[in-house]
């Protein structure tokens, strides 16, 4: 009798977790202009924690757009605001006083295309720790340098030429060492604006199962133009168009059940 107690109990703590998932980054009603131009009407969009979310839509829609906007890189742009409120972890990332460079650390940001420091590889991934101050020594900088490019899927195909250019490497390769970059300063959130773009069918393949382990250890936000991949990469969803939210989901969802036309019409490859 206990038991049955028991394990209903389990079961209805399960079900509220799973229906409760820890939100990592929220965002409440964000618009952002460029000058006089805007580019976001009032979305508000969730990210969940451990969870890769993938934003689809049509070309200019605004994606990249709200990406930035979580880790602040819209500031690099003259003219672009933003209002309304992102917070990660409850805490908001637009107070003036909030430390950027340190926001950055937490949210950390691939690019499109793979833009390694021209510099060695050794460098590319030691840099960040340096400046953050995570490493005591030598040693301990050897050791971030060592797991990250292993967190990368790098680790094997670069441990024997360190303090060659980044540059030198393959375009697959060249990403995943910016992916390696990213990790080594320990990020809780790593956002990625079409990572894959440059990448040949095989180095897609690898990001891909990169992003899948990484995962584990961070939440993930990809800007995406491949359905396939999206369908592939993520666990949820969002749909924008013409700088609207349209909808978000279970990715499962909406891929199969989408409850809005727009989205019925972009992944069927009716517009965009
Ligand atoms: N730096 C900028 N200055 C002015 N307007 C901009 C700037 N960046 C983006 N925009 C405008 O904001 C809107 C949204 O652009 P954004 O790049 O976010 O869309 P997107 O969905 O990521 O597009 P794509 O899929 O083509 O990369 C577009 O109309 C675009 O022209």
């Amino acid at each position: 009798m206990n038991m049955v107690t028991d394990i209903e109990v389990e079961k209805a703590l399960q079900k509220t977790m799973s229906t409760q998932p820890e939100l990592k980054m929220v965002g409440k009603d964000v618009s952002v202009y460029y000058g006089e131009k805007r580019a976001l009407y009032d979305v508000n969009l969730n990210v969940r924690k451990n969870t890769v979310t993938a934003l689809i839509g049509p070309s200019g829609c605004g994606k990249s757009t709200f990406l930035r906007s979580l880790n602040r890189m819209n500031d690099t742009i003259d003219g672009c605001r933003v209002t309304g409120k992102i917070t990660l972890d409850g805490q908001d990332i637009y107070l003036p006083n909030l430390d950027v460079v340190e926001l950055r650390a937490r949210v950390g940001m691939v690019f499109q295309k793979p833009n390694p420091f021209p510099k060695s590889i050794y460098e590319n991934v030691s840099y960040g720790p340096r400046i953050h101050g995570l490493a005591r020594n030598k040693a301990q900088l050897d050791q971030i340098v060592e797991s990250s490019l292993q967190r990368a899927g790098l680790w094997n195909e670069v441990k024997d030429r360190l303090h060659e250019p980044g540059t030198g490497l393959s375009g697959g390769q060249q990403q995943r060492l910016c992916i390696a970059r990213a990790v080594a300063v320990s990020p809780e959130v790593i956002l990625m604006d079409e990572p894959c773009s440059a990448l040949d069918p095989i180095a897609t393949a690898k990001v891909e199962e990169l992003i899948h382990e990484l995962r584990e250890n961070f939440t993930i936000v990809i800007v995406t133009h491949s359905m396939q991949q999206a369908a592939r990469v993520s666990q949820r969803t969002a749909m924008f168009h013409l700088g609207y939210l349209v909808e978000e989901n279970d990715t499962d969802k909406i891929f199969t059940n989408p409850d809005d036309q727009r989205t019925q019409d972009y992944i069927m490859g009716r517009f965009g």
